[in-house]
């Protein structure tokens, strides 16, 4: 641990972060009793604690900041927390693209299109490409904008079409960053203060690319000579360690953004916690799904849910510099939902159904042994299986079900039914059928309406115990269940297979599920007036029957 200074001053406290004396929220007199659920405001004496109540009330946290030699700083539960509590409200420090990024509008952050004869519009300030003439004035944009235009710098972006990533993208984050300097210096100072892991970042390959062409635009394009090449990748890896990435299917959103107080938060690869962002600023909440209990610690997750655990953790210590150790990544079994397994073919020929795992998660070089027969295969042969299948899975033409199907049948005796690349391909079929052209709920098959009630069925039995309770991905699921459900129970009613006393059994249990997707979704922006929509038409159904 190198930084001792909290990077967001939690103790709100004049005389220095994480000093245990402060002065006193009533009138201001040295003092050294704090409120003891935030441990964010200091008193004097008991009773100006109790004259303040009225005004601190709304403001204690229910989080604290603590830290740890293996953590670094985290948040623990500052009292006992219910399911759905919106425990942490912020506003971006910065928001920016990532470092390869679609092309998008350095004014809103929306997602350009780029036409056939390519006729995006530059901004006539600084030639970057914007939505219109409109975002030449977003707040996000200003700044950079007045230095190119007052250093003679124009960009000339050759959009490379549309789908196609673009590097050129990846210095405007750390150049927002630089600009605060002057324009917010506390804001900067406040960057500064966040965890980089710069040492270990240094000498990869990724920095070094870093180093010719963020540091050399900054320094040499925009003659900013003041920041130094540190300062410069300094920043670059405090994005890369703490930024969120910021989704939002409404206008096609796909950035990054520094909350340095939900940045606070560490990782788990069953994490209690799940964030949505709303509004123009991209403000974020930050909101428990399951209840956590008093001392507990509020975790996020900063990788992918379903993937297995050798990637999880590759992908930690790549983005992120560290070795997780949580629960999931110690245990073989990945909470006995064998995300990782394959089946044991020796095992198989004699007609028995056996997992092969790891011997020892937390070594990626770790032999994988068969729970059953003991049969081993080198750690290293797994990793190389996994790159394969994953390079297969990103060759699957995903316009076509069949295709997916294909390859789910391929992999049937070599991969555990919840391996997670079998979980990837599954995921993708459930959202295809109901919801792509030539697949919409009503145009499907009996047959594929089934598949898609138990493709359901099958992955949240996974999300219940890895992203259990008010997860985004239990709510989909839910929702696309009920949905799936509704249509066959109505057919099934038609075609004299079940009485009207059963289907409306099916479709009461519909509603619940969906009520249960409403309640966890009602916070997502995109899903409100979606869910709002089917709430009332199947009360309509239910009323019907
Ligand atoms: C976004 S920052 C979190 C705040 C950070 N702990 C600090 O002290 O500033 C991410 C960094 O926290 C540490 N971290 C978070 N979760 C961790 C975990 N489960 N195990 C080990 N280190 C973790 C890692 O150093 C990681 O790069």
């Amino acid at each position: 641990m190198k930084e001792k200074t909290p990077p967001y001053n939690f103790l709100q406290d004049e005389e220095g972060p994480r000093s245990m004396t402060g002065s006193c929220a009533v009138c201001k007199a040295q003092a050294t009793q704090c409120c003891s659920g935030c441990h964010s405001v200091f008193y004097c004496c008991r009773d100006h604690q109790k004259q303040h109540w009225k005004i601190h009330k709304s403001q204690c946290t229910p989080y604290k900041l603590s830290i740890s030699p293996e953590l670094g700083y985290y948040l623990v539960a500052a009292r006992d927390i219910r399911q759905g509590e919106v425990i942490l409200r912020e506003t971006p420090i910065i928001i920016g693209p990532k470092v390869v990024s679609l092309p998008l509008c350095l004014g809103c952050g929306r997602r350009l299109r780029v036409s056939e004869n390519d006729d995006t519009y530059m901004c006539s300030g600084c030639g970057w490409p914007l939505c219109g003439p409109q975002c030449e004035t977003c707040p996000e944009h200003v700044p950079e904008c007045n230095l190119m235009k007052e250093r003679g710098y124009r960009a000339s972006i050759k959009l490379q079409g549309d789908g196609k990533k673009e590097a050129s993208y990846c210095s405007i984050a750390p150049l927002r960053c630089l600009l605060l300097k002057k324009h917010d210096p506390a804001k900067y100072e406040t960057i500064l203060k966040l965890q980089s892991h710069l040492d270990e970042r240094r000498d990869t390959s990724l920095y070094n690319i870093f180093k010719n062409n963020i540091v050399g635009f900054i320094q040499n394009a925009l003659g900013l000579t003041e920041f130094s090449d540190e300062t410069i990748l300094r920043i670059t890896a405090i994005l890369d360690t703490n930024a969120f990435e910021i989704r939002r299917s409404e206008g096609d959103i796909k950035i990054r953004g520094l909350f340095p107080k939900a940045a606070m938060m560490s990782h788990d690869c069953k994490a209690n916690t799940k964030h949505v962002f709303s509004g123009s600023k991209f403000d974020v909440e930050v909101i428990t799904t399951v209840p956590i209990k008093k001392g507990e610690i509020i975790s996020v997750t900063y990788t992918q849910t379903l993937w297995g655990t050798l990637a999880r953790r590759a992908h930690l210590k790549q983005s992120k510099c560290f070795d997780c150790t949580c629960l999931r990544c110690s245990d073989p079994t990945e909470l006995g939902t064998y995300l990782g397994a394959i089946n044991c073919s020796l095992c198989k020929n004699k007609g028995k159904d056996s997992k092969i795992v790891s011997a020892s998660p937390l070594d990626p070089s770790a032999t994988w042994k068969c729970e059953d027969c003991g049969h081993s295969i080198p750690g290293r042969q797994i990793s190389w299986g996994n790159d394969a299948i994953r390079q297969e899975i990103t060759m699957l033409d995903k316009t076509k079900p069949e295709s997916l199907e294909n390859f789910l049948g391929k992999y049937k005796d070599a991969l555990h039914p919840n391996n997670w690349h079998v979980l990837e391909v599954k995921y993708a079929l459930s959202q295809m059928y109901g919801n792509m052209k030539g697949y919409l709920l009503s145009e499907l098959s009996d047959a594929l309406v089934e598949r898609k009630i138990n493709l359901c069925t099958e992955l949240l039995e996974i999300a219940d115990v890895l992203d259990p309770g008010a997860s985004r991905l239990r709510g989909l699921l839910l929702y696309d269940l009920q949905a799936a459900m509704v249509v066959q129970a109505k057919r099934d009613l038609e075609n004299e297979k079940i009485t009207k006393s059963a289907a409306q059994d099916i479709l009461a249990e519909c509603m619940t599920l969906l009520q249960q997707s409403t309640e966890i979704l009602k916070t997502e922006e995109d899903m409100k007036k979606l869910l709002e929509e089917k709430l009332v038409s199947l009360t309509k159904d239910l009323e019907f029957q």
